[in-house]
């Protein structure tokens, strides 16, 4: 027999040889149900397709700006402001991240203390010519003995890390109990711990590390989020401590060692030690404002989508959010989004007028800042999106300045400008519109905003514009209104 004689499917589809006229029956109704079936949904299909293709394409906004700048809180702002149910009910895994930034803040501390109390031991000359401010730095019995009580925390955070960045993977099974930690050596902690920050790979779910499962959880609006029976869950011995923690926040000593280390620690995102009562407390779920103030650090391109109901639930629109990691070594990744955004929302925290880059020491933060956009004003790439600017962190710059640090002392051009918030975030607006009118290769409009990222209802007010601003523009680009 040739191939050409068989032909296998049509074998597979034909009746059942020695049919019975009832069996026949039967095969023709199911056949004839199938079919009706499959009609159904290719109609769904078809009519999802044409839905589609009447609503508008989803707005994609990308967030720009260096590493700190506030974008992952603007973010956060977006997401409660059009999606406030699905985001709180994040919020164990925002609790984890606030528990990993009080770890942090208290390595900072005992980090500063260790440096100013070497310094003070130190036999060196310099050391005793400032004798009087080496001796203010010696650590007193209270304060060694909270250190060593502290320290099983930076154990939890390296737990709570390991979770975070691989949710799926099972913990060591060894994981000691809250009360069982051990203080490691001195010196094994000091070497294997140099200040980083808290960061998760943005293409890891590390949000479903925290989380109950949902087949368990009876709502999202209360404390059902947190899965309180979980060993591991670094609340218990952050609960233990809480005096300790309490104590070392109110010790003179840490308070000058900062100042010593010239560490604004209050300045720093993920700052919750002046809250650590609520913090460390039993069954502590973060607040909305919490959850803008916890500090994660992204690394790569983390797309999010946020969709817009009407009353009856109907998705009306889609926004496609691009929230990208500002460090120097991340910024080669933002460049293949720049062709197809609908806007660009820059982040300039203005606050930092004082700070240098973190991987580029002798650069300031705001010249930084100032490359960074104008490279985007000019880029042709980018000639006909939108681009605001977000003068942000305003409500540090306000609390610097009152405290009496002089913006002319890091930016000379400043000259003889009174040294208030209204003149220098005035000077600053020009500067950023001087730059956006020589560098744009053709003309377009300045939209700046004064922000505080952290600050949810100015923040979600102008975040509100923006949305309407970019539906009306989108709308009409799609021709669905004149
Ligand atoms: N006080 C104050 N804190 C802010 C403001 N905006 C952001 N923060 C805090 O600053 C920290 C850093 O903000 P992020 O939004 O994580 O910064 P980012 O631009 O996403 O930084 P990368 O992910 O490293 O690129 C967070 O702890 C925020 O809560 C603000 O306007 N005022
Ligand atoms: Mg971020």
């Amino acid at each position: 027999m040739r191939s050409i004689d068989v032909d296998p499917l049509a074998e597979a589809l034909a009746p059942p040889q020695n049919e019975s006229p009832e069996q026949r029956h039967h095969r023709v109704l199911k056949e004839r149900a199938a079919k009706k079936a499959s009609d159904e949904i290719d109609d769904q299909l078809s009519r999802e397709r044409q839905q589609a293709k009447r609503q508008p394409k989803p707005v994609k906004i990308l967030l720009l700006g260096q590493s700190e700048s506030g974008k992952s809180t603007t973010l956060k702002n977006f997401q409660l402001m059009c999606e406030p149910k699905a985001f709180r009910a994040e919020r164990a895994s925002w609790r984890a991240i606030v528990q990993l930034n009080v770890i942090r803040s208290v390595r900072i501390i005992l980090d500063a203390l260790t440096a100013s109390s070497s310094a003070a031991d130190s036999p060196s000359p310099r050391a005793s010519s400032s004798s009087r401010d080496s001796h203010s730095l010696r650590l007193d019995a209270d304060l060694l003995a909270l250190r060593m009580r502290l320290f099983p925390l930076l154990e939890v955070h390296d737990t709570v890390m390991r979770r975070l960045a691989s949710p799926s993977d099972d913990l060591p099974p060894a994981s000691p109990s809250p009360s069982s930690f051990r203080t490691p050596a001195l010196s094994t902690i000091f070497r294997r711990r140099t200040g980083k920050e808290v960061t998760v790979n943005s293409n890891v779910p590390w949000k479903t590390a925290f989380m109950r499962d949902g087949s368990e959880r009876e709502s999202f609006a209360t404390q059902d989020v947190v899965d309180w029976e979980d060993p591991t869950d670094p609340g218990m011995v952050l609960h233990e401590r809480a005096e300790d923690l309490r104590r070392l926040w109110a010790h003179p000593t840490v308070h000058a060692a900062l100042e010593h280390q010239g560490i604004r620690l209050q300045e720093s995102g993920g700052f919750f030690l002046d809250e650590i009562d609520v913090v460390t407390s039993q069954r502590y779920v973060p607040t909305d404002d919490h959850i803008l103030r916890a500090r994660l650090k992204t690394l790569g391109v983390a797309e999010h989508r946020v969709r817009l109901t009407d009353p009856n639930g109907h998705i009306t629109r889609e926004f496609r959010i691009f929230d990208v990691g500002g460090h120097r070594s991340l910024r080669p990744k933002w460049v293949p989004y720049f062709d197809d955004m609908n806007c660009i929302i820059f982040l300039a925290p203005i606050s930092a007028f004082d700070q240098k880059l973190e991987e580029e020491p002798e650069m300031s933060r705001l010249a930084d800042s100032a490359a960074i956009w104008t490279s985007i004003i000019a880029n042709k790439l980018l000639q006909n999106t939108n681009i605001i600017l977000f003068l942000n962190k305003i409500d540090i710059l306000e609390a610097k300045l009152r405290s009496g640090i002089r913006f002319a002392d890091y930016v000379a051009s400043y000259g003889k400008r009174p040294n208030d918030f209204d003149s220098a975030s005035r000077y600053m607006r020009k500067q950023f519109a001087a730059i956006l009118k020589d560098s744009s290769p053709i003309p377009r409009l300045f939209y700046c905003h004064l922000t505080s990222a952290v600050n949810m209802k100015s923040t979600q007010f102008v975040l509100l514009g923006i949305k309407d601003m970019l539906m009306q523009h989108h709308l009409k680009q799609s021709g669905l209104i004149i």
